[in-house]
């Protein structure tokens, strides 16, 4: 059994406006119809569960997507705790060592093939498994006036991406410690690395973009209107 936790819970201040980014429209329907129909599209996963906003007047309340059910919760003051929120209302049938996929509501050009090889991937060895992809351009370390202090090596760095695959068990330890360690994770994987462990990077697509700044939206537009 797969299942997907989806945080959708955020604000956006970075993108502004009123309504949160997640659900803005591209290609005829929000953000986090994409990214939900996207991963319930695949034949491997069994269901949802999306961490969203308290009072969240923006869903449109679906409660099956592809004949899978999607269940929601609320979330929480920072991303990590809307995912816990969200590991937190698994149905009871999802076993403690379910595989379970996080990915960003704002990522809603996911694809199958990369979904396919991340499953793939995390079912191969215990400590997770995440989409990734290597950084193509030269990085510049600064000072506080933007002024270059260093060029740092890319050999070996990569841009973490979502989704992230890890055995329900795992994941819930890892988030509970960080939590009350007061370590606020900006993703799942830097929990599990607070263990000790090392998921593996699995390349995904470059076009597998979050949507942050009105800049992004105009791409994701593209880019899911030529896959429509
Ligand atoms: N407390 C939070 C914060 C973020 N998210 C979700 O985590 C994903 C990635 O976070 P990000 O892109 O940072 O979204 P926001 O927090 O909304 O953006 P910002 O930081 O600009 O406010 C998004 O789908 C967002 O809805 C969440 O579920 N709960
Ligand atoms: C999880 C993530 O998308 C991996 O790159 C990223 O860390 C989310 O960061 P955000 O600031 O919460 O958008």
């Amino acid at each position: 059994m797969i299942w997907a936790l989806v945080p959708a819970a955020g604000s956006g201040r970075r993108f502004g406006g009123d309504v949160p980014k997640q659900y803005l429209h591209a290609a005829g329907k929000p953000l986090i119809g994409h990214a939900l129909e996207a991963l319930l599209a695949h034949p491997q996963m069994d269901g949802a569960v999306v961490a969203l906003a308290a009072d969240d007047p923006h869903w449109p309340g679906w409660t099956t997507l592809h004949g899978k059910p999607v269940v929601t919760c609320v979330g929480g003051l920072e991303r990590a705790d809307s995912v816990l929120a969200a590991l937190y209302a698994l149905p009871e049938n999802v076993a403690h060592d379910a595989l379970l996929l996080v990915h960003d509501a704002a990522r809603p050009n996911v694809r199958g093939c990369d979904l396919s090889t991340l499953i793939a991937a995390a079912n191969a060895q215990r400590d997770g498994a995440i989409l990734a992809a290597p950084v193509r351009d030269t990085l510049k370390a600064s000072d506080a006036d933007h002024r270059i202090e260093a060029t740092v090596p890319r050999a070996g760095l990569w841009r973490a991406l979502t989704p992230q695959a890890f055995r329900r068990d795992l994941l819930q330890r890892a988030l509970q410690a960080a939590q009350a360690a007061g370590v606020t994770v900006t993703d799942e994987a830097m929990a599990v690395e607070r263990l000790g462990l090392h998921p593996v990077l699995v390349e995904g697509r470059e076009d597998n973009l979050k949507v942050t700044t009105p800049a992004d939206l105009a791409l994701v537009e593209f880019l899911l209107a030529r896959a429509a």
